[in-house]
């Protein structure tokens, strides 16, 4: 079956004065995938990210979003994006239930914020304040935050820096689970892990520009049959495996 593209962005360049942050880039991601933007730091991924978003300026090229053009039809591809919010807007003293409430009304939709913490579990967390939240857990609400709106797609920027190994792998449990509800996700990266466990397909970002387009299992099939050889024996399992069949699966909220 043919793949459809819901994002296509064309000869994308952004420059940050004389300095090319992002330098003629082209992809399209298609409906109900995960796609990966991969890179190190520095690479134009969040610059790319946050244009698509309609949260800035491209220097030149462009853009569609589910059919809209992002010059011409900005509040429409609003309506069906959800971005990750900064913590900076999660107000200290409402709790975790009187914040959804607040963003729903924002977004002018009415949701239950009972709901929309159960996609997260994070029901038993409804009055807690996001500071007293563990690690896992902020990233859970922050990703409840960009399901308000029921979008088409949603951006996930690093979600899992900085979690341990159990949180990550929750996490993408359930960035999988909203995949497969039919939602489309884009997320960058830097652990190649993570990219090679969770992304539907991948695309290499460096020095503002797309060095590579596949599924991982493509990208890895090819250098193999290349003749490229590890130099260490690699095992069944490596050691975070160790940890997760020491340590046990569960989220771990202390
Ligand atoms: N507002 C800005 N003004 C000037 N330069 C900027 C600005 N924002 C980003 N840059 C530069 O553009 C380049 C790309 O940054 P970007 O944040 O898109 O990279 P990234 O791939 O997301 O990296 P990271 O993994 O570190 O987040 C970097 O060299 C960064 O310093």
């Amino acid at each position: 079956m043919a793949q459809q593209a819901i994002i296509t962005v064309k000869d994308l360049v952004k420059h940050y004065g004389d300095f090319k942050a992002v330098n003629g880039i082209s992809f399209e991601v298609f409906e109900g995938e995960i796609f990966g933007l991969l890179g190190p730091n520095g690479a134009g991924k969040t610059t790319t990210l946050e244009i698509i978003e309609t949260l800035r300026q491209k220097t030149s090229g462009s853009i569609t979003v589910d059919g809209f053009d992002i010059e011409r039809d900005t509040d429409s591809i609003k309506q069906r994006i959800g971005v990750q919010l900064q913590a900076a807007g999660y107000y200290p003293n409402l709790n975790l239930a009187e914040l959804i409430d607040l963003f729903s009304g924002l977004y002018g939709v009415q949701v239950s914020p009972m709901e929309m913490l159960e996609k997260v579990a994070l029901t038993d967390k409804a009055k807690a304040k996001y500071k007293d939240l563990s690690g896992g857990q902020k990233q859970r609400f922050s990703i409840a935050t960009t399901l308000i709106n029921n979008p088409r797609i949603i951006f996930l920027d690093e979600p899992t820096t900085g979690l341990d190994p159990q949180a990550r792998r929750n996490l993408w449990e359930l960035i999988r689970q909203i995949r497969d509800g039919g939602t489309t996700v884009v997320i960058t990266t830097h652990y190649m892990d993570e990219a090679e466990e969770l992304c539907d397909r991948v695309a290499f970002v460096d020095g503002g520009h797309i060095i590579g387009i596949d599924t991982p299992d493509h990208f890895i099939d090819e250098l193999v049959a290349s003749g490229f050889e590890r130099k260490k024996q690699v095992k069944a399992a490596n050691l975070e495996d160790v940890f997760i069949a020491k340590t046990g699966k569960e989220w771990r909220e202390g």
